[in-house]
């Protein structure tokens, strides 16, 4: 039997329109949720991001600003704008698009972040709180990958869920997520000698590594529930992801698609925290 899938476009549709009534809520107590997103550099598809990440605001009515910087901007210049919005009270949040050219430490540049304004959640302040599990501003994909989970009835409580990939930005922030909502986790990576072993034990399965269609029929049990979060550019221009979605699709219980999958919560998760940002400034 074929697995259900599990449409991220449809999830972060309905999250938005929550988003947008809470967010009229809180403008009628006089807050607008503010977000500014800084771009260095001419990425194309950075570009086409930070573009949909405006759109968002405009659909849920939150004021926000786009700052393009040109390729070649010092890191000096861009600490600078990042000072500047920390202490701007109509931003709630702020994010620096990734990646960022070669010249500029994308370390110091989100260490530079106001805590309480860094919606990407990236900040090591925000990471620790996540770690211990005290309220943070989560990381936008892995938090999104809990929400497909828990808004399809895939409550992780009691499952094994594995992860495949140990990155800052998905592998680990998603299992240590996962551990909060009483999963247990294991995580795998380029060095795991039984890897398809392990995540054939998968009552879960995360993967976020970069390999295009490295994950195959199997590597899952059947019945599991697949979360893809590679986004893979192929030579002809499509997209795919980390698992091979063709091969998996008839063994899985439920599976997210590339694209339409993980992708579309990202920029949803991220008008989440702006919104959770902007509503804390009223404590
Ligand atoms: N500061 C950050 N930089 C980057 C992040 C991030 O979370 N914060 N993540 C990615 C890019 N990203 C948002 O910034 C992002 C990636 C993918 C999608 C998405 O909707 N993907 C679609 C396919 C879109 C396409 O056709 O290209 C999907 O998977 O269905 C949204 C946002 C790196 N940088």
């Amino acid at each position: 039997m074929s697995a259900q899938i599990i449409y991220g476009k449809q999830i972060s549709d309905s999250i938005r329109e929550e988003l947008k009534v809470e967010a009229e809520s809180l403008k009628q107590k006089g807050v607008t949720p503010g977000l500014v997103v800084i771009i260095v550099g001419a990425d194309p598809a950075s570009q086409v991001y930070v573009r949909n990440k405006a759109k968002a605001c405009e659909q849920l009515g939150y004021y926000s600003e786009v700052v393009e910087l040109p390729a070649d901007t010092t890191q000096e210049r861009l600490l600078g704008l990042i000072q500047q919005y920390n202490g701007n009270n109509a931003i709630h949040g702020i994010l620096v698009q990734l990646p960022l050219p070669k010249h500029i430490e994308e370390k110091t540049i989100i260490d530079a972040i106001a805590v309480e304004k860094d919606v990407d959640g990236f900040h090591p302040q925000s990471v620790g709180n996540l770690m211990i599990g005290d309220d943070a501003l989560l990381p936008c994909t892995p938090h999104g990958v809990i929400e497909l989970l828990k808004r399809t009835g895939n409550h992780p409580a009691g499952k094994h869920a594995v992860v495949i990939g140990r990155s800052n930005i998905v592998g680990k922030p998603v299992a240590m997520l996962l551990l909060h909502e009483n999963a247990t986790v294991t995580i795998c990576h380029s060095r795991t000698p039984n890897i398809v072993e392990l995540a054939r034990q998968a009552d879960i399965l995360v993967v976020g590594v970069g390999v295009p269609k490295m994950v195959k029929q199997d590597w899952v049990k059947p019945g599991a529930v697949v979360i893809d979060v590679g986004i893979n550019r192929m030579d002809n221009g499509k997209l795919c992801g980390d698992v091979d979605y063709d091969d998996v699709v008839d063994v899985a219980g439920w599976i997210t698609p590339v694209p339409g999958g993980v992708g579309p919560m990202t920029i949803t998760m991220l008008m989440a925290n702006t919104l959770k940002s902007a509503t804390r400034t009223l404590r």
